[in-house]
């Protein structure tokens, strides 16, 4: 139906005076009239309104589980069970004896600490009237949330079926038969605070709605599908001379007209004049009325009606004008901060310079303006942590019990993550294994390659490119022979470098010198490896039409050097043991900063290695800064800011799951990532996907096929071990003291690490290369170290048995399968 637009007079409508039609002024209102007060509907020709509540509004920070225990004996074994689960599961339990102990703590006005979870001993009614105190609970205030549980005897049940129902009645959630197993209570406790968490988020968003509705200056009324009023706001008892929170009455009381006759015949969107009975006037009032129906299911459970006032109603308002309203709803603290975040605003903005983060704040500050309490509330939390520096420091989620039961992958991430010395130096010593640079001996090599050299360097391009079996065969020089195949002769480096080939061979030997032997792990068969993989990454579609040449040029000499001269241990540990390199660097990316300098000091040593020097200057500024961004970015510490800042630019996110996209849990997979195209156009992203790249390279080895993988992780316990070992000989902090191989579960170690630091990271990257293997690896890598952990092994002798049983079983005609790469050459 065509909606027919006309100007009325408010005060008309309002029946509070004359005015003939021609004098009709005011606003525009999609309501018309005839000139006889006809009314012609405009009926739900829109879309209709949610009838859902929105997610956002339902969002529910985590929080650790607070259990109130009611039990009248003190030394109650089942109380201490529960209390016991509680904190298994990172909570905290109280325990008080009786009812009004109880409805003391509850009624406590402002307690942070109102529990999720009550469980009341009801064994003994002598003792304790738990139906009489479940009843007062839910007679309180805000404790609608709150799960109640009742504990019974097991006879309670075995006498009567319906033993619980006066329990169900008197507003229990849950009845327990006692028990003492650890187990059923934290099953309990985990069930009830996420009922309680996802309840408490309902009823916040029901009442931020109602405050909404409160708050607005048109008259409100909620009914149920028998037209019975349930809600009405401010505005409404005021213009109509109501009480607030008048019981559920009949809207036909009050109110006539279209309005009703179209609520009634169940459209779902509407609009149409209604009357209004007023207590104090004789006459109704006709209002123009914007009406919905909300249906959660087939039929209408609640219909909403927005009445707008006139004009002529502002005389009546009183303290209601607009101002007054929301002035007079704001309690002083929120009036406080208000004024203060003004203030800081008005400061910032007088600022010539605005940095993003400063105009998010500003946006976000903006957005408070007139929301709902709830609203405004989380909006403040966003703020206060947008303002903190560690934007992308990541803290442990709601995963309390990675802490209580998985310590080694804890030890392992909490390393990885944390920068700096450990907090508690017990000694100091100053570190005999100082890092200096090595002059290389070794300026020529031995370019030819073998016959089978040759063959093994042909398939550098794939993912399951035997890398240990050059490394034997190079005798511990994989990466000058990998190097010359890769960065010379198929990205052709010393034509975009305008290098020669010697030069080229020179750099790669005097890198390769640099790297220490010595470690399992941090030596230059993992430079050669993640030149490897860097160089099949440049390959995807997707990197070749992103990348200027010289920037895939720089993406491999990061590559090579970007571990070179490492000591084999890791930043916290130089600098708990003052090392020169952590004097150098104060702490801060200690390693990181010590590779990228020496990879350019060594380069830059001598004319016969400078790759670089026939660059001009701006050309050689560019590839030295894109090297030295690329080295930085492999540090650990700054995994999730990279990660974080990647995904956010490049996946459109949806409901907020990029936030949670960094919990780790590798079953939750199947979502496609889907991504914004626009953002690859924007030259300043580049350097996120650059990063990207090589911190996938870094640690490809969780997402290599399950032979190399195997090796990796065995090679870096190995190094992690001897590190344990020297901190403890040198009365050192100890890092990781999960490390140690007499104890430690490597199993356990490489579940914690993919599910941790590779699953997120290689989804991203897999689908923004178009390489699902790097997921599928890691998954089935995954996959295997559960069994493997399931089995009950533990040790870095036991991994290779048990892997070599597997593959003995899985190839049988293959006998020459093992984990472990056999020397050739
Ligand atoms: N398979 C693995 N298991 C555990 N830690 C690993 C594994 N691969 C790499 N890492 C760690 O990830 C870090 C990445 O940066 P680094 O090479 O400096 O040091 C690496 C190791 O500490």
């Amino acid at each position: 139906m065509a909606t027919v637009v006309m100007e009325i007079d408010p005060e008309e409508l309002s029946g509070s005076s004359g005015g003939s039609p021609g004098a009709r002024a005011g606003r525009r209102s999609s309501l018309a009239l005839t000139p006889e007060d006809e009314p012609l509907v405009d009926v739900a020709n829109r879309s209709p309104p949610p009838s859902y509540i929105p997610s956002a509004l339902l969002y529910a920070p985590p929080e650790p589980l607070e259990l109130l225990c009611v039990f009248p004996e003190r030394a109650s074994r089942v109380c201490a069970a529960a209390s016991a689960a509680a904190s298994r599961v990172g909570g905290e339990a109280r325990t008080v004896r009786g009812l009004r102990e109880t409805l003391e703590l509850l009624r406590r006005d402002v307690d942070p600490r109102l529990p999720h979870v009550v469980v009341i001993d009801a064994r003994q009614p002598q003792s304790l009237d738990a139906i009489a105190l479940a009843r007062a609970i839910r007679g309180i205030k805000n404790t609608q949330h709150i799960i109640l549980i009742a504990v019974v005897k097991k006879s309670a049940y075995l006498k009567d079926d319906f033993a619980v129902l006066p329990f169900l009645e008197a507003g229990y959630n849950r009845v327990m038969v006692e028990t003492l197993g650890a187990t059923a209570w934290c099953a309990e406790m985990l069930q009830a605070r996420s009922a309680a968490t996802a309840a408490r988020a309902q009823i916040g968003a029901v009442a931020a709605l109602a405050a909404a509705a409160d708050r607005s200056r048109d008259l409100v009324a909620v009914t149920d599908d028998q037209q019975r009023i349930l809600l009405t706001n401010k505005s409404w008892c005021r213009v109509l001379g109501w009480r607030v929170e008048e019981g559920p009455r009949p809207f036909t009381e009050t109110a006539g007209g279209e309005a009703l006759r179209l609520a009634s015949s169940g459209a779902r969107d509407w609009e149409a004049p209604v009357t209004l009975r007023r207590r104090a006037a004789p006459d109704p009032i006709l209002l123009p009325c914007r009406g919905a129906a909300v249906a959660l299911t087939r039929s209408t459970s609640h219909v909403v009606f927005v009445c707008e006032p006139t004009n002529a109603m502002d005389g009546e308002r009183g303290r209601g004008s607009l101002h007054s309203i929301r002035r007079g709803s704001l309690d002083v603290r929120s009036v406080a901060s208000d004024g203060l975040r003004r203030t800081s605003l008005a400061k910032l903005q007088g600022l010539p310079l605005e940095a993003p983060i400063t105009k998010v704040i500003t946006l976000l500050s903006a957005a408070t303006e007139g929301a709902p309490p709830s609203t405004v509330a989380c909006i403040e939390r966003a703020v206060d942590m947008l303002r903190t520096s560690e934007l992308y420091s990541p803290q442990m989620k709601d995963e309390p019990k990675l802490r209580v039961e998985d310590p080694i992958a804890t030890d392992l991430i909490g390393a990885l993550l944390s920068q700096g010395p450990t907090n508690i130096i017990s000694s100091r010593r100053s570190s005999n294994d100082s890092t200096v640079v090595r002059q290389t001996n070794r300026t020529n090599i031995k370019h030819k390659t073998s016959g089978q050299l040759r063959e093994l360097l042909d398939t550098a391009l794939t993912w399951d490119f035997e890398i240990f079996r050059l490394e034997d065969m190079t005798r511990g020089r994989p990466l000058t022979h990998l190097g010359l195949t890769l960065m010379g002769q198929r990205f052709d480096l010393c034509g975009t470098l305008e290098c020669d080939e010697r030069t080229l061979a020179n750099w790669l030997t005097t890198i390769e010198t640099n790297y220490r032997p010595k470690n399992s792990y941090h030596n230059s068969t993992h430079a050669a490896d993640v030149l490897q993989a860097v160089a099949f990454f440049l390959e995807k579609e997707r990197l070749k039409c992103l990348l200027e040449p010289l920037e895939a040029a720089a993406a491999l000499v990061a590559a090579a050097a970007h571990d070179v001269d490492h000591p084999g241990t890791s930043s916290a540990f130089l600098c708990n043991s003052l090392d020169p390199l952590a004097i150098l660097y104060n702490d801060v990316s200690v390693l990181e900063s010590h590779h990228a300098a020496l990879t350019f000091k060594l380069t830059l040593s001598d004319d016969r290695v400078n790759i670089f020097k026939n660059l001009d200057r701006e050309m050689f500024k560019t590839i030295r800064h894109n090297v030295i961004d690329m080295i930085l970015a492999t540090e650990m510490t700054k995994h999730y800011e990279h990660l974080a800042k990647f995904v956010n630019v490049f996946y459109a996110t949806s409901g907020g799951s990029k936030e949670d996209g960094l919990q780790a849990d590798v079953s939750k997979t199947d979502e496609p990532l889907s991504l914004d195209t626009t953002a690859l156009s924007l030259p300043e992203n580049l350097v996120l996907v650059k990063r990207m790249m090589i911190k996938c390279a870094d640690v490809s080895n969780a997402s290599r096929p399950q032979k190399f993988a195997f090796e990796w992780a065995k090679r870096i316990a190995d190094e992690y071990f001897l590190q344990t070992d020297e901190e403890k000989a040198k009365d050192l902090p100890v890092v990781m003291p999960m490390f140690d191989r007499a104890t430690c579960s490597i199993p356990r170690s490489q579940i914690g690490f993919i599910d941790y630091i590779i699953m997120d990271m290689m989804e991203a990257w897999a689908a923004f290369i178009d390489m699902p293997e790097l997921v599928s690896h890691a998954r089935s890598n995954h996959q295997r170290w559960r069994e493997l952990d399931e089995a009950g092994v533990t040790t870095i002798a036991e991994v290779m048995r048990a892997q070599r049983q597997y593959a003995l079983q899985s190839t049988p005609s293959n006998t020459t399968t093992t984990t472990q790469p056999t020397a050739e050459e």
